[in-house]
């Protein structure tokens, strides 16, 4: 019996593009200015730019070292706790100036509600981070979606695509991992999601979908179908 959904935002409730051709581009282009401007009267910009130096050995005095690291990480798209805090500090500017609001899918939307509704406790997993997450939904297209969730995970209780991360979330949660159904458009997250006995539905929201004895969803309609026979 399903009583808990776990949710990804990028390839899942949200579109790709907009992560990559809005939000990304947004942080690619304020970061340095943000960094520079911000780091004597902010204490957690302070502390991003202490974790930046000791994972990359960058010098922590060297603030354009530091900025370059950032420049590297967002074009890999790296899924750093550091990157990921000052994303999403960065963002809320650019929500609360109206430069963007927060792409949700409609079914997405629509099925949120819909599931809160009769009673599934919705939490979010993304590597963006909570706060970034909590914007996202909350400046949506479709308006403040962040009532229907009960709670929000990021990078900090691990990454994706471990499988302890998935048991971490089981912990804090307190409930039985089978009652858990998560969310994603990645592949290695559902299997670490499944390592540790959560049940999955992959969404594939665009393309061919590929020969796979997993459960497969276009959209939050089809993960309802597959709800309501459970
Ligand atoms: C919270 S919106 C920004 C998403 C983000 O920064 C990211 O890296 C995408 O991660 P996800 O785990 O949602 O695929
Ligand atoms: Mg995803």
């Amino acid at each position: 019996m399903i009583r808990v959904i776990l949710t990804d935002i990028e390839g899942t409730t949200s579109s790709i593009s907009f992560v990559h051709e809005v939000l990304f581009p947004y942080s690619a282009k304020h970061m340095a200015d943000f960094v520079r401007e911000g780091e004597a009267d902010s204490i957690e910009i302070r502390e991003q730019l202490d974790a930046i130096a000791q994972t990359s050995g960058v010098a922590r005095n060297d603030i354009e070292g530091l900025i370059g690291v950032l420049d590297t990480w967002i074009r890999e798209d790296r899924k750093e706790t550091p990157l990921k805090t000052l994303q999403g500090m960065l963002w809320e500017q650019g929500y609360q100036q109206g430069a963007f609001r927060g792409h949700i899918y409609e079914d997405a939307a629509e099925y949120l509600q819909r599931w809160h509704d009769r009673g599934f406790r919705l939490f979010v997993y993304s590597s963006g981070s909570v706060k970034a997450q909590k914007l996202i939904f909350g400046f949506s297209e479709a308006g403040d979606l962040t009532p229907f969730f009960s709670g929000f995970f990021d990078t900090r209780i691990g990454g994706k695509k471990d499988p302890e991360s998935y048991g971490n979330i089981i912990n804090e949660l307190g409930v039985e991992p089978g009652t858990v159904l998560f969310l994603s458009d990645v592949e290695a997250e559902l299997q670490a999601a499944e390592s540790a006995g959560m049940q999955t539905i992959w969404l594939i929201r665009e393309g061919d979908i590929p020969e796979t004895q997993r459960q497969v969803a276009r959209d939050f309609a089809e993960v309802d179908r597959f709800l309501l026979q459970r």
